[in-house]
Order: C-alpha cells, then structure tokens, then sequence
C-alpha cells in the first residue's frame, strides 16, 4: 500500500456491501491481513441477533466495534454516529474507518449518514465497494430491491468467486451488472483478493450524485427512506433470519442430515460456530446458496453451538425444532 497518503481531509471511510453470502467478510478480512501501518476501525453489523460475523474476522484487537442489534441501514442510525464519533474520539489515532454492512442492508441511508453535516466535514466517504457472488448472482437479484440498490450505489463492484464460473458466465455477469449500472467499475476477483491500492483511499464517492435534500440532518433520513419499525429488522425483502444457540455438543450425523434434508433446500445463508461431540475442534460452518463447507479450528473459549440461518419462507419453529434433535441427549 505505498500509494496511500493519509490523511486527506478527515477520516477516510469505506463502505462495504453486497448481498447475503458475496464475500464481504472475506474482503476485511484481506484488508486487515494486508493493511501494513495502517491504523484501521472496522464496523460490522449483523443481520441475525448473534454476532458470529465478529468471531470470523482475524483480530483487530479493540478497533472492532460491531452494531448487532438490527440493520445499521434502519432504526439505529443513531447508533452509527455515535459509534463513528466514539471512532473519531479514541486516544489511539485511527487512520481509516471501514464499515460492513449486512447482506440484505440498503446502502443509501449509510452513505447518506456519511455525508450528512454531523459527519461530512469530519470523515470523507472514500468509496463503497459491493461483492457479487459470481455462483450465485442472477439479473433478478434475488427478488430483492436491496441487492439493486447495492450494485446501483455502489462506486466499485467487486465480482468476486470467479473460481466457481466459467470464463464465458464472467461476461454475462457484466454485461449484466452494465445494465444495471452503466459504466459500472468492475474488478474481479476470488476470495476477494485485490490489491488494496485499488480499493482504499480511492476517493471514487462523489458527493454531487446525491440530491441536495438527501444530505440533510442524518436523523431524518430513515423517516424518509424507511418507514418499516424496529421490529421488520429481521424480515427485509421476505428474508427473515433464524438464530439458534445452546451449550451442549450436536451429533454430527445428525447435523449433516438436518442440512441436507432442510438447510439445504430452504436457506439461503447460514453460518456458525458449530460444537459436535465427536470431536475436539471448533467447526465453523458456511453456507450461501447451495454451497457449504464446514472448517475446523481450536476452541479458545467454552465451546457452544451458534448458527444463523437466513432464508425466505423457513420456520423459525421448525428449524429450531428439528435443531434440537441434533443435541446429543
Ligand atoms: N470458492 C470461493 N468461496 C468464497 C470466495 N469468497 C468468499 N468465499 C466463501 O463464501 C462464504 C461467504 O463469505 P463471507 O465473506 O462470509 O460473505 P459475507 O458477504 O460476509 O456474508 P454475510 O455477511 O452473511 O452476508 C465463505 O464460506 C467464504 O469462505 C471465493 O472467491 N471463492
């Protein structure tokens, strides 16, 4: 990263979107690997009520604040300016402040946060970069007005899994991102791996694209934007998110069984930190589409079981339900 000269005027901020499952994690997770010098906050925010996504990323020790309680692009706008203040306040100087947003977030009201007079003369909105999932991404964008609204607001799109798709579903990938956002940059690229020049302090957000009624008091802006209540965050665009937590060890045969036979049809995405009698290790368990893969590591903590399913149309009941019989008695 010899190219970056910081600090320009204020704290450079990068917001990182993208849908359910497209690599986000994975992208801060080769920021801060690859960040050198670089003081770095990260902010990530989860849809589900369990912060797993926290657990995931390599130590950022006490620059890592996390907003689980909702979608930071609803009700708890509040919470992000103090967050961000409490960033710009810390004794330690930070230089860069990134900021995750979850899979189903609508990114206008964070930028929108970003450029409103409480933060724009502190921070500078350096860039949003979306992730597309080049398995799963397709021109319907699942159904989902948000994951339109990623790739239309975002400055830089990162099509990223290039490793699962042919050479020839790459083009019509971008021919179809081209439709939705013309003139779109796009970079591709597996396990999110882009050399970091090309995505930090860029200064590719331009402040003259938002209308000037759009940067008023960040307060207002999800009375304008939004008008779902807090108790909608977890059902956005017919996504709802399903967590399921408890301290006892599951039985591995039947975990696998409960994945094929109900994980695998009905959940989009699920994630989580798995804890099976037979073995000693903690499992960390990834699923987006029809794609999962389960990686072991040493427990550093008591071990537990914590997994968050997101999907449209699933019981919480039932998947809880059928969850339960997995515990070993
Ligand atoms: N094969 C392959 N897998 C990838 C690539 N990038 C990420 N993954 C995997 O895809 C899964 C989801 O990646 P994450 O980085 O957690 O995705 P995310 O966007 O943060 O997910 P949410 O926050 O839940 O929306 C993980 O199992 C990653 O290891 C890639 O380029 N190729």
């Amino acid at each position: 990263m010899n190219n970056l000269t910081l600090p320009k005027k204020g704290m450079p901020v990068t917001i990182i979107t993208g849908f359910l499952g497209s690599g986000k994690t994975t992208l801060l997770n080769h920021i801060l690997n690859n960040k050198q010098n670089l003081k770095i906050a990260v902010l990530v925010n989860e849809f589900g009520d369990i912060d797993i996504d926290s657990q995931l990323l390599v130590s950022v020790e006490e620059n890592m604040l996390s907003l689980s309680n909702g979608c930071i692009c609803c009700t708890i706008n509040d919470d992000l300016l103090d967050t961000v203040y409490q960033v710009l306040e810390s004794e330690q100087k930070i230089d860069y402040l990134i900021v995750e947003t979850t899979g189903v977030a609508d990114p206008l009201p964070i930028i929108l946060t970003f450029l409103s007079p409480e933060l724009r003369d502190l921070i500078r909105l350096d860039s949003v970069l979306t992730l597309i999932d080049a398995e799963n991404f397709t021109p319907k964008c699942f159904d989902s007005e948000v994951a339109l609204k990623q790739i239309i607001y975002g400055d830089i799109i990162l099509l990223n899994k290039i490793d699962l798709v042919t050479k020839e579903k790459i083009e019509q990938l971008e021919k179809e991102i081209l439709t939705i956002k013309q003139g779109a940059s796009i970079l591709h690229c597996q396990n999110a791996h882009v050399p970091l020049p090309l995505i930090l302090d860029i200064e590719q957000t331009n402040i003259d694209n938002y209308a000037p009624h759009e940067l008023e008091s960040s307060h207002d802006h999800h009375h304008h934007h939004h008008d779902h209540h807090h108790s909608h965050h977890l059902e956005i665009d017919g996504f709802i998110s399903v967590s399921f937590e408890c301290d006892r060890p599951l039985n591995v045969d039947k975990f696998q069984n409960f994945i094929t036979d109900n994980i695998m049809a009905k959940v989009y995405r699920a994630k989580g930190i798995l804890w099976f009698a037979e073995s000693e290790l903690k499992h960390i368990f990834q699923l987006s589409g029809k794609r999962y893969d389960l990686n072991t590591e040493k427990w550093q903590n008591p071990p537990k079981n914590q997994l968050v399913m997101i999907g449209k149309n699933i019981s919480p009941n039932e998947l809880r339900t059928k969850l339960k019989q997995c515990i070993v008695p």
